[in-house]
């Protein structure tokens, strides 16, 4: 494909995101639909229509259209290369520019504009960063690093990455987490790699990784993940410390992959369904990975970004809430409570941790941490609460 029928392609397929299909789910149709298209386009293609959903709203305003066409003629005068070059009906790009199309083009008209963040939004997310807050839109506006976790019983930081090396995936180690790697090369090669089917590595955010060291994880503890997932925190654990591991999602389907991954992984756990919470606790630690507003992952899954509304905020904390006041209660005198979000809001955070400390008793702040998307992590946030009250 040429550059310009690239481009056509990620027109093609942002109208159909922006008529309300999931970006994944309109990529692989295409993909589907183009068998024509090689690797490198699929890849070309891809990052166009991340960089035009990242961007979505300084580059509707640079490209004169919230439509295909005017995110990538935005993306293009944002990169300061001239749209006419590629919008010249030559072959399969896309066709020439008319006369109408450069009407509406314009500078965008406010700092949240600019750095797109939504408009409502500007104001809690500049004062949860205070003079950070400009530059953690813009690191949310460019793509996510990968990062891998070294499966530290599987493998040594030096054998994972000679490892990788022979399937040409070329990594260094992160500064965020002691078995974090960052993909330097051949990134789109890990799935596929031995080092990733033998188990010696994971692909997982350094941030997420960094939020498990910040845990007191000791062997011989009784651990549960209460908000698991895909299981990738309960992994990164599993691996800190010989625990006992249990695993628990509000939507147990989403830990379908959880029993694959940890015989891929060499770790034992145990899925919990809710009514067998009480009965299997109380557990020395319990890790709250909370729903959140995925504000430190908008690079990732930039849709996020559009999609959420101050209603959807308001019942995400409420959420929150209720999560730490249950998983509270099944933490043992002693133990340990962590609540973790991939979130850069205050609210969903210190403001979230505060309020639960006002109205439970019995618990001790000991520790609480930031990860900010600027530094080359997701942006996260931890705080790690132990319990000093068997009443509370
Ligand atoms: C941020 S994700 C977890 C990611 C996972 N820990 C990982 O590292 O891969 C939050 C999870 O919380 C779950 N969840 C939502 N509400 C919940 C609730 N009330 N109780 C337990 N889990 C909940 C969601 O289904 C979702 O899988």
């Amino acid at each position: 494909m040429t550059p310009a029928a690239r481009l056509q392609a990620a027109i093609e397929i942002l109208d159909q995101i922006l008529d309300g299909n999931a970006a994944e789910k309109a990529l692989t149709s295409w993909s589907r639909g183009s068998r024509f298209a090689g690797s490198k386009d699929r890849a070309a293609v891809r990052d166009h229509v991340f960089t035009a959903l990242r961007c979505r709203r300084s580059h509707a305003a640079l490209g004169g259209a919230s439509t295909g066409r005017g995110l990538i003629v935005g993306a293009l005068r944002d990169a300061g290369i001239d749209p006419d070059t590629m919008f010249n009906g030559v072959g399969y790009g896309p066709s020439e520019l008319s006369d109408d199309e450069g009407l509406t083009a314009r500078s965008p008209a406010s700092a949240a504009e600019g750095l797109d963040i939504p408009e409502w939004l500007w104001p809690q997310f500049s004062d949860s960063l205070g003079d950070k807050a400009e530059a953690t839109a813009t690191a949310l506006r460019h793509r996510a690093p990968v990062h891998l976790r070294v499966n530290m019983l599987r493998s040594s930081i030096d054998q994972a990455i000679e490892a990788l090396a022979v399937d040409g995936i070329i990594c260094q180690p992160h500064a965020a987490a002691e078995a974090a790697l960052e993909v330097t090369e051949g990134a789109r090669r890990v799935r596929n790699s031995e080092a990733f089917s033998a188990g010696l590595v994971e692909l997982q955010d350094a941030a997420s990784q960094a939020v498990v060291e910040a845990l007191p994880l000791r062997d011989g503890m009784s651990v549960l993940d209460y908000c698991a997932g895909g299981g990738g925190k309960s992994l990164a654990m599993a691996a800190r410390a010989k625990i006992s591991l249990f695993a628990h999602d509000t939507v147990p389907r989403r830990m379908q992959d959880l029993p694959i991954r940890a015989v891929r992984a060499g770790v034992d756990v145990t899925m919990l369904e809710p009514e067998a919470l009480v009965r299997t606790g109380p557990f020395d630690l319990v890790l709250c990975d909370a729903p959140c507003s995925g504000s430190g992952s908008w690079r990732r899954s930039p849709e996020g970004k559009w999609l959420l509304s101050a209603e959807q905020l308001q019942e995400l904390q409420d959420t929150q809430g209720e999560i730490l006041d249950l998983a509270a209660q099944l933490v043992a005198p002693g133990g340990v409570l962590a609540y973790a979000t991939c979130s850069v809001l205050e609210a969903e955070n210190s403001c979230q941790i505060g309020r639960f400390m006002e109205r439970s008793s019995g618990w001790t702040l000991t520790s609480e941490q930031s990860w900010l998307v600027q530094d080359g992590t997701d942006g996260f946030y931890c705080a790690v609460l132990t319990r000093i009250d068997a009443d509370c």
